[in-house]
């Protein structure tokens, strides 16, 4: 345990860069992986998650090997082609690589273990293995449908049909990675969007794939097995979920201005920059262009009298991880926010909506949890009264990171138990907020 006392501080002032983004940096690494010839990757997030993406594809006979801060170079098997490793592949606290790997590892020859740590092996697997169950691969899976478990991988294996019953990226990109391998027509049908880093990633490296809208308004994907992939260069856009911190650091504290550059801004990313301007966050997009296929923008962000809002459930798959970022907002707003639809949120990394209405709670907010949401009664501005001790976190990064913001709108500071997992998402977080508010 590693804890830390966020104390108040600010203004937040000058310019940053956050890290590359996490979805986009473990599929340059898997893609990569399977494509042969050398791919090369700069602005790589060098974090513990997208690390341990970088171990599993070694270890299944890939070379991925660092040249330069943020710079990666990886040399392909081929798709059909990967080794089968010798020992479990630990997959640490991240939950895409776990579930888009045994997605790819299902329609190879070959057998493969995933461990994981306390957190990842409370989390549902089941959702993956239903598909890759269809598909042909066989699963020895933990009590649940948890980690520790064995893919056995189908070969050849069978091209299939899904309807995503859960709005999950992670579940779509498992059974299309699972296709790659497979021979005919893999078509996933997702009837609410989810981010779609590997739709175009896929179609980057030469898949043959296919995004249409079915009459009931769901997209429909559709790709062609037995895939060659040709080796890409990319350069990886900054990850908007970290910036997420920086922009409600910079919307709560009194005198902030901050300029966070090269910042993806996918639509199917954004929602968090929507929710907070309709709050009345003065947020500006200076200088958008397009970097490694997504839209990219300069975010110059000032402080705001922020106000609640009811928060539509339409826009949660856009800003998945960003809620325990605006659920810190909200407690400084004024009025009430009320959020709904989000489910998802309790099998993250931690219970999310359990875990922030507790540390908000603590640190003095006023919270409702529901089932499915958190409602919130805002202080209008006036600082959180802070924690008198240490704050839960689970293991979980992105409460470790929400509630060192509200450290900074805060009496007395809160105190996060362990700021260690910050390292699977975000290694420099803390060295860019105390040089933001020195
Ligand atoms: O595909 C991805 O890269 C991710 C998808 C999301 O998970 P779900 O698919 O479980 O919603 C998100 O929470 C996670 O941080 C990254
Ligand atoms: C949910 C997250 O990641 P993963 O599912 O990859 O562990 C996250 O980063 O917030």
């Amino acid at each position: 345990m590693r804890p830390r006392r966020f104390l108040p501080a600010g203004p937040l002032k000058g310019t940053i860069r956050v890290p590359g983004d996490k979805s986009i940096s473990h599929r340059s690494i898997m893609l990569g992986a399977l494509a042969v010839g050398e791919t090369r990757v700069t602005g790589l997030l060098e974090g513990e998650d997208v690390l341990a993406t970088a171990a599993a594809m070694r270890a299944m006979g890939a070379t991925v090997e660092r040249t330069g801060e943020g710079a990666w170079s990886v040399h392909g098997v081929g798709v059909g082609a990967l080794l089968q490793p010798e020992a479990p592949l630990d997959m640490g606290n991240s939950g895409t690589s776990t579930r888009l790997l045994m997605g790819l590892v299902s329609s190879h020859p070959i057998t493969t273990s995933f461990t994981g740590d306390a957190s990842l092996s409370k989390r549902p697997m089941g959702r993956v293995i239903e598909p890759l169950s269809q598909m042909g691969a066989g699963f020895e899976a933990s009590e649940g449908g948890r980690l520790p478990l064995i893919v056995r991988g189908a070969s050849p294996a069978v091209p299939i049909s899904y309807r995503l019953p859960v709005a999950s990226a992670q579940v779509k990109s498992a059974v299309l990675l699972a296709g790659l391998n497979t021979p005919g027509i893999t078509t996933v049908i997702e009837p609410v969007p989810t981010r779609d880093h590997s739709e175009r990633m896929l179609r980057g490296f030469g898949a043959d794939l296919t995004v249409e809208t079915d009459a009931d308004g769901a997209r429909v994907i559709t790709l062609r097995g037995e895939a060659e992939l040709k080796p890409q260069v990319i350069d990886v856009p900054g990850d908007p979920s970290s910036a997420a911190f920086f922009l409600v650091a910079a919307l709560i504290t009194p005198g902030s201005e901050v300029l966070i550059e090269n910042v993806g801004l996918n639509p199917t990313r954004a929602g968090l920059v929507t929710v907070l301007r309709q709050m009345g966050g003065d947020i500006a997009e200076v200088n958008p262009r397009e970097v490694g296929g997504e839209p990219v923008a300069d975010l110059l962000v000032k402080h705001s009298a922020l106000k609640g809002i009811e928060v539509d459930p339409a826009i949660a798959p856009s800003m998945i991880d960003e809620f325990p970022a605006l659920f810190v907002a909200a407690s400084l707003a004024e009025g009430v926010t009320v959020t709904s639809g989000l489910d998802e949120l309790r099998v993250k990394e931690s219970d999310r909506l359990a875990v922030m209405a507790a540390a908000l709670a603590a640190a003095g907010a006023r919270i409702e949890e529901r089932e499915d949401g958190l409602v919130i009664t805002g202080t209008g501005g006036a600082p959180l009264p802070g924690t008198a001790g240490p704050i839960a976190t689970h293991l979980d990064h992105r409460i470790a990171m929400s509630m060192a913001v509200a450290g900074l709108a805060s009496r007395d500071g809160v105190e996060v138990d362990d700021t260690r997992p910050i390292a699977t998402s975000f290694p420099v977080f803390e060295a860019m907020l105390d040089g933001l508010t020195a």
